[in-house]
């Protein structure tokens, strides 16, 4: 008994640590047939030994269905299935032609490493990639290693279009592989691997693009919000309603821009660990093609990372803190967790000891000092002092544009401070009412407007700003900002989006609307208001270009008064260089 014990163990804490990186136990179950038949076989000599009556008649095993989890369509899974269908359709293939059996790997459960699984669990080589997904992955399609005449569609991160790669297929869906990259065989013209900054690139699953000139990243981007409306608004693309998408705006720090990181780490239940569990982020499969990064940060889900490039300086110094203080802590937890690292920013009084100045906490050296970097706003002569904070209930500030913003180091901030004052500068532009009457007002909402930023940023030549937040610690700090910055023609409401409409009371034909919603985008009912509520200009910025695109054909197409308006530009902001992530902003105006 012991014996197995110890034996099963192992395999329930493999078992665990793919719960947890892919979430989703059904998926889990259809890849993970090497161990579930290991552990079926355990199981089933367990069963053996102890069986003891004669002549039993061997209980039938219950047949396992592949449960799909449910995808929403603008979220990464549902976005695959459009580049599916797409990738199908340029190579004349029907779904079926690459429909996998999952079912049969599914309950090829008890044989030890069953001939199903070590079918399509395998290595392929020479394959070539075809089409980069919007998620940075290489597709590309590959023989059914068990159907002849089949296909197979693979999933190759770091993948690019045009490299030829050897990969390791190791979980099957129904419509595709996932893989690891093995070797690049033949380089696409577009890999500039001497152009990697990080030695965990290809390891770590937070960066996709390292590899490709800044300007190709941002072209990928454009695509990104091209192939968008092309999958989510078919109608206004087929009309020709969607404008010629221009170019993205590049981030003036490529590198060292992050103002917030979150690495995390896992703790074994019941156990007592000799060294510290691996700090950092989640590892990207198992690839092989980096073979100067093998062994760094472990081989496990979570990679022990001690600097990541693309945050900024303060944020690295207190991750080398927080590391600091994990090294003799890491006992005290019993469960694993995620540290939060933010940059807080302090407006320096040039006279005084910037350390005197420094009024809040913040992540501290070996020595108990805080730690912090000094910057400054070359056109405002401004100097500014950066450190990081670690509690997620600590007020923070930013600093944008010559304006500050306080909110909590746990809540909502854009990311990226260095691209800010562009966007805000594009947003407040593109509100202008044109052809206003000299001298009559204009007005301004913000729906989903934070703690302020884009309501405070604008304020300036409009008579009044309207801001709506679900959250009211948000809406809390956004009536602080606006006071705190001598703005004064700001209001502020909590609650739904659509809130807004019951207490709106600025003329229609003199406002202008801003959309900043999370990923999953607005409700129809909220753009149905808005269509009634018939604003002059509407600015919707959105960190999910695919919701984004659903919501602005229906708003377009769907809503009582959408046919007076068209989308007057649409361009994509990178305020994540070195990842597949676009923020992308639509103008809409009456026409
Ligand atoms: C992408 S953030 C934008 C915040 C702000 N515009 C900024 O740039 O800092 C989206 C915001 O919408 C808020 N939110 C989410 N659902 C909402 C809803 N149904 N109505 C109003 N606000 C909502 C979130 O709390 C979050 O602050």
């Amino acid at each position: 008994m012991i014996a197995w014990k110890s034996v099963i163990r192992p395999i329930k804490t493999v078992l665990r640590s793919r719960i947890n990186s892919i979430g989703c136990y059904s998926i889990l179950k259809s890849n993970m047939t090497t161990v579930a038949d290991s552990t079926a076989e355990i199981n089933n000599n367990k069963r053996q030994l102890g069986n003891s009556a004669p002549n039993r008649k061997p209980k039938k095993p219950k047949l396992r269905r592949y449960k799909a989890k449910k995808a929403d369509p603008t979220g990464p899974l549902g976005v695959l299935e459009f580049e599916i269908d797409e990738l199908l359709q340029e190579h004349g293939l029907k779904r079926e032609e690459v429909k996998n059996d999952v079912s049969a790997i599914l309950n090829d459960v008890p044989r030890l490493s069953g001939p199903m699984t070590r079918a399509y669990h395998r290595v392929v080589n020479n394959i070539k990639v075809l089409r980069n997904a919007s998620n940075g992955e290489g597709m590309a399609l590959i023989e059914n290693p068990v159907e002849t005449g089949k296909k197979q569609i693979a999933l190759i991160p770091f993948g690019l279009v045009g490299d030829v790669v050897n990969i390791n297929v190791y979980k099957t869906h129904p419509y595709h592989v996932e893989t690891d990259l093995l070797d690049v065989v033949e380089k696409s013209p577009m890999r500039k691997d001497e152009l990697i900054t990080c030695k965990y690139f290809g390891k770590c699953s937070g960066c996709q693009f390292q590899f490709l000139t800044y300007e190709r990243q941002l072209e990928l981007k454009r695509n990104t919000i091209v192939n968008a409306y092309r999958y989510f608004a078919p109608r206004l693309v087929v009309e020709k309603l969607v404008q010629e998408v221009g170019e993205t705006i590049g981030s003036p720090l490529k590198l060292g821009y992050r103002t917030k990181l979150t690495p995390h780490f896992d703790m074994p239940r019941r156990k007592q660990l000799e060294d510290r569990p691996p700090l950092g982020f989640g590892q990207k499969g198992k690839q092989k093609w980096r073979k100067d990064n093998l062994e760094i940060g472990g081989t496990g889900s979570i990679l022990d990372i001690e600097e990541c490039p693309i945050g900024t300086p303060a944020v690295n110094m207190g991750m080398s803190n927080e590391r600091q203080k994990f090294d003799t802590d890491y006992q005290n937890y019993r469960k694993g967790a995620t540290i939060l690292l933010r940059e807080n920013t302090t407006i320096l009084n040039g006279s005084e000891e910037t350390r005197e100045q420094l009024m809040d906490n913040g992540s501290k050296n070996e020595q108990g000092e805080i730690s912090f970097v000094e910057t400054e706003d070359k056109e405002k002569d401004i100097k500014l002092a950066k450190t990081c904070v670690t509690n997620t209930r600590q007020v923070v500030r930013e600093y944008v544009d010559g304006y500050t913003f306080k909110f909590s180091a746990g809540e909502f901030f854009q990311n990226n401070n260095s691209i800010l004052p562009l966007v805000t500068k594009y947003v407040r532009e593109n509100l202008q009412i044109p052809n206003s009457e000299p001298n009559a007002p204009n007005y301004l909402v913000d729906a989903y407007c934070g703690s302020g930023l884009f309501s405070i940023c604008s304020s300036k030549g409009v008579a009044k700003v309207t801001g709506v937040e679900i959250s009211a610690d948000s809406v809390s700090f956004a009536e602080t900002n606006a006071k705190n910055n001598g703005v004064e023609n700001c209001k502020f409401i909590v609650g739904k989006a659509e809130k807004l409409f019951e207490s709106i009371d600025t003329p229609n034909d003199r406002t202008s609307v801003i959309l900043d919603p999370p990923r999953k985008g607005c409700d129809e009912l909220f753009m149905r208001q808005l269509s009634e509520y018939y604003p002059a200009r509407i600015v919707y910025i959105s960190c999910n270009v695919h919701s984004q695109a659903r919501d602005v054909e229906f708003f377009l197409k769907d809503t009582e008064r959408g046919k007076d308006y068209k989308i007057e530009s649409l361009r994509g902001f990178d305020f994540f260089p070195q990842t597949h992530h676009v923020e992308s902003v639509c103008v809409m105006s009456r026409v």
